[in-house]
């Protein structure tokens, strides 16, 4: 990961496009994608992989951003996804993803829901066994089963999904009868399935559950003679927010999994499974920033505000995790070295809270910043491609953002700002 699709003249640029020209042309609050960081992102993880162990996959994690342009650049570059709904299968197939380049990974799943995925055709990921017992009576698709390898991870509670605290995967003591009972059922068994979390970039955090399940799956495979055809570890690669934080380490990454992977499936027998992952924040998060412009600046004798039309019903994770995004002027950034390779910074002394215009108390994107800004500049919020639209509410009767991507010298709108007569939509009179 990093930031060379953004530059500073005498504004802040996403590649060769003024952010200010596209906060005027297109208005804020605004998602703006590179799509040359969306590529580039996508083949250094490709490449690292491909050094290590070339029968491998890279199921996108289309959680964290479900923009269909962003599917198809992805699906272009050789990525294939990972759903977690229905809603996430419809897009995917729109954006041009074939049924078997998709794999569902959902949790408290409806019947409804799993007719639907057995009429697409697409590979159901199992999360317990009662929706095993649910799927038999509905139909018998390509499965693989997720395991909860006892560890977890993430960057916030709300964010491991693996260990005792954990809704998500079946526990080890029964995957063996998960596997049975599938063969008894007679599905067609492909894989088995991990995801610890969400936001790591300390390597050494993947290496325990990593172990843990290929001995699982070790022990599936001797006991009850299951082959698979992949094996999927998940995804959870963490990129850093804050200045100070540093990237995964990803040759590391690379080298220590497909190590690990390469001499389990040696010593358990396993044969020549391919290596699925399913990375979501690592793909998207630093491609995209949100533009946003300042309506107003006031201040009490303990805090500055500086108040900007982008709440957290356009970019949650600072409320909901207290995530740090980064912030520049765009209008004038003074500040952005501390943020861009090779761009300066000045000493801004003056701290300040950015607010934006929900009526909740929490409503702020980031606190206690060095930021200058006059009413009518506009600010840019950094790496909020992965899990920012997504999360974005209508919550204060505020329509949808727009987004808009750019490549080169140009930008597109990839989803046109929601429009007052929006907020009546499906309502009933
Ligand atoms: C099953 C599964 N796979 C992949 C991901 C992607 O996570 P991340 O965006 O951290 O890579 C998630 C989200 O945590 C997930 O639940
Ligand atoms: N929404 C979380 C990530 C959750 C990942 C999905 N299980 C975030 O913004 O960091």
């Amino acid at each position: 990961m990093n930031r060379n699709h953004l530059s500073v003249s005498d504004h802040l640029n996403v590649e060769d496009v003024d952010c200010t020209r596209l906060a005027e042309k297109y208005k804020t609050p605004l998602y703006v994608t590179s799509k040359k960081a969306l590529k580039n992102n996508f083949n250094e993880l490709k490449e690292a992989l491909d050094n290590t162990y070339s029968n491998n996959r890279i199921h996108y994690a289309c959680k964290a951003n479900t923009n269909i342009s962003i599917l198809k650049t992805l699906r272009k570059e050789g990525s294939y996804i990972d759903a977690v709904s229905v809603g996430e299968v419809y897009l995917a197939l729109k954006s041009g993803y074939e049924p078997s380049e998709i794999l569902f990974t959902g949790t408290s799943v409806s019947n409804k829901e799993l007719e639907y995925l057995v009429e697409k055709d697409v590979k159901i990921n199992i999360d317990s066994i009662s929706q095993l017992e649910r799927l038999s009576k509905i139909g018998s698709p390509e499965i693989s089963i997720r395991l909860n390898p006892g560890v977890g991870a993430g960057h916030h509670d709300h964010c491991i999904t693996g260990g005792k605290e954990s809704k998500f995967g079946i526990w080890e003591d029964k995957i063996v009868k998960a596997y049975e009972k599938a063969q008894r059922l007679d599905f067609d068994i492909k894989g088995i399935h991990m995801h610890i979390g969400s936001g790591i970039r300390d390597v050494n955090k993947f290496i325990s559950p990593m172990e843990r399940m290929m001995d699982i799956a070790g022990k599936v495979s001797n006991e009850i003679g299951i082959e698979f055809e992949f094996i999927d570890i998940g995804g959870g690669l963490g990129i850093p927010y804050k200045p100070n934080e540093t990237s995964l380490n990803l040759k590391g990454y690379s080298e220590e999994i497909t190590s690990i992977f390469k001499s389990k499936i040696e010593e358990h027998g396993l044969g020549n499974p391919t290596l699925a992952l399913e990375p979501g924040r690592f793909l998207v998060g630093d491609t995209t920033i949100l533009l946003t412009k300042v309506n107003d600046k006031k201040s009490n004798p303990f805090h500055k505000f500086i108040g900007v039309d982008a709440g957290f019903n356009t970019l949650l994770r600072p409320a909901m995790y207290g995530s740090h995004h980064g912030v520049i002027n765009a209008t004038n950034p003074k500040n952005a070295g501390r943020y861009i390779d090779g761009a300066k910074e000045t000493e801004i002394n003056k701290k300040v809270d950015i607010a934006g215009p929900l009526c909740e108390s929490g409503d702020l994107l980031a606190e206690d910043r060095p930021i200058k800004a006059k009413i009518g500049d506009y600010l840019a919020i950094l790496d909020v491609g992965a899990y920012g639209y997504v999360m974005s509410s209508r919550y204060n009767s505020r329509p949808l953002p727009a987004e808009v991507m750019v490549e080169g010298n140009k930008s597109k709108l990839i989803r046109k700002r929601e429009t007052l007569e929006d907020l009546l939509n499906n309502q009933v009179d």
